[in-house]
């Protein structure tokens, strides 16, 4: 596996919760940042499969689209359950993480200033999901018993959701509990008192 490297903006985005993954996994990357002038040209997104970032390079084998990255890197280091079933059930959470992402990224850039008090109001009511699955769990964890990369994904969204609205999980002690515990792990804690962490934005427009 690896080297790795991320292609993307000067942002966490959609690489927060691989960076956060590959940090707790051990794994060193190195990142292509890229200056929104620059990709406007258009040479480097005429290049992207979909004509986005981020992409992964693992080694010479290049891929697009975060949560298939996620998944890459799931396979790649243990971290995508211990059977077929176990697997399906972190896809179905990685994809449900992806539609609460999807609503965020929505109010962000298109509705902050006139839906951001909607959105938080309207939070616990997709909250209260992954809430019930990590209760119901049991292991401190969505699936199984050790992370996955939806437990990344899920981690990420929720750091995003914390700065957005620093209540947001005051009534889920579950995932009050996850986000602390996800926090202490050693290597993500490194991780995200780390300057290259800090320094990036969270969203490309400055909003959070
Ligand atoms: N389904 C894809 C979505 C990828 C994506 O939306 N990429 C954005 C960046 S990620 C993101 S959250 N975009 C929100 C707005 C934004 C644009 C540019 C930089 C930073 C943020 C992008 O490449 N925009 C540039 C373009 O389309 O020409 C994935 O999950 O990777």
């Amino acid at each position: 596996m690896g080297p790795y490297t991320i292609t993307y903006f000067g942002v966490r985005g959609r690489c927060g919760a691989m960076r956060i993954m590959m940090a707790d996994q051990g794994q060193e990357w190195k990142e292509i940042v890229v200056d929104f002038a620059d990709w406007m040209k258009g040479d480097l997104k005429a290049t992207c499969v979909f004509g986005q970032l981020p992409k992964l390079e693992d080694g010479g084998f290049a891929l697009y689209q975060s949560n298939a990255i996620l998944r890459h890197l799931g396979r790649n280091h243990d971290a995508y359950g211990k059977d077929g079933k176990e697997a399906a059930l972190i896809d179905m959470m990685c994809d449900g993480v992806e539609d609460l992402r999807l609503k965020y990224v929505k109010m962000i850039y298109q509705e902050y200033d006139t839906g951001k008090d909607v959105y938080i109001k309207d939070l616990p009511n997709h909250l209260d999901k992954f809430e019930a699955v990590m209760a119901k769990n049991k292991t401190g964890f969505l699936v199984g018993d050790k992370p996955s990369f939806a437990d990344y994904s899920l981690f990420e969204v929720l750091l995003n959701h914390l700065v957005l609205c620093s209540s947001c999980l005051d009534t889920f002690p579950s995932l009050k509990s996850f986000v602390e515990k996800m926090s202490a792990r050693p290597k993500i804690k490194t991780f995200l008192d780390s300057e290259a962490y800090k320094k990036l934005p969270i969203n490309g427009n400055g909003k959070q």
